[in-house]
C-alpha cells in the first residue's frame, strides 16, 4: 500500500486505550495503521512519542498522522516542531474539518482527558474525510514555513 491512505498512530501513557480504539476504527475505514506508541501504561514523555510520528508524516512514510496525550497539546506542541508538520489540537468536528480544508494540517491531536470516545470518533472521521481546499489558503500555509526554511 502507498502512504496515500497509511497514517500513523502514537500517544503517550493516557491514551493507550482510545488509541487502540482509533487504530481499529480507521482500519475499518480502509486505512493502514502503522502504530508506534507505547503498549504499557508505564508513564512516559509526550515529546518523544509526538516527535517520532511526526518524522514518519514528515518523510513522506505515512500521509497523516494522529496522536494523543492527556491533553492533546504537549504531543502537539512536540510534532509541530518537525518541519514540515502541521499539528491542530481538536476537541470539535468542525475544527478537525477545518484544519484540513484550510490548514491542510497533516496531523491531528486530541487530549483523552477532554473528550470522550464518541466524539474523539466523530474528530477523526472529520478530519479523515475533509481535504485541503488549496487557493487562498495555499498562500497562507505557505507562509507558515517557506520552502527551504
Ligand atoms: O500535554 C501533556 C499531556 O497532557 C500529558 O499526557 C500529561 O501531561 C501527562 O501527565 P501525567 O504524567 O500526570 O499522566
Amino acid at each position: 500500500m502507498t502512504a496515500n491512505k497509511r497514517i500513523v498512530l502514537s500517544s503517550d501513557h493516557a491514551a493507550l486505550e482510545l488509541r487502540a480504539t482509533i487504530a481499529a476504527h480507521i482500519a475499518e475505514r480502509g486505512w493502514e495503521v502503522v502504530d508506534i506508541g507505547p503498549t504499557t501504561n508505564e508513564s512516559t514523555d509526550y515529546p518523544l512519542h509526538g516527535a517520532a510520528a511526526a518524522e514518519r508524516v514528515a518523510s513522506g512514510d505515512c500521509r497523516l498522522g494522529i496522536i494523543l496525550c492527556g491533553t492533546g497539546q504537549g504531543i502537539m506542541m512536540a510534532a509541530n516542531k518537525v518541519a514540515g508538520i502541521r499539528c491542530g489540537v481538536c476537541a470539535d468536528t468542525f475544527s478537525a474539518r477545518m484544519i484540513r480544508q484550510h490548514n491542510d494540517a497533516n496531523m491531528l491531536s486530541m487530549g483523552v482527558r477532554v473528550i470522550g470516545e464518541g466524539l474523539a470518533l466523530e474528530i477523526v472521521d472529520a478530519f479523515l474525510g475533509a481535504e485541503f481546499e488549496g487557493g487562498r489558503h495555499a498562500r497562507r500555509v505557505d507562509m507558515i514555513e517557506p520552502a527551504g526554511a
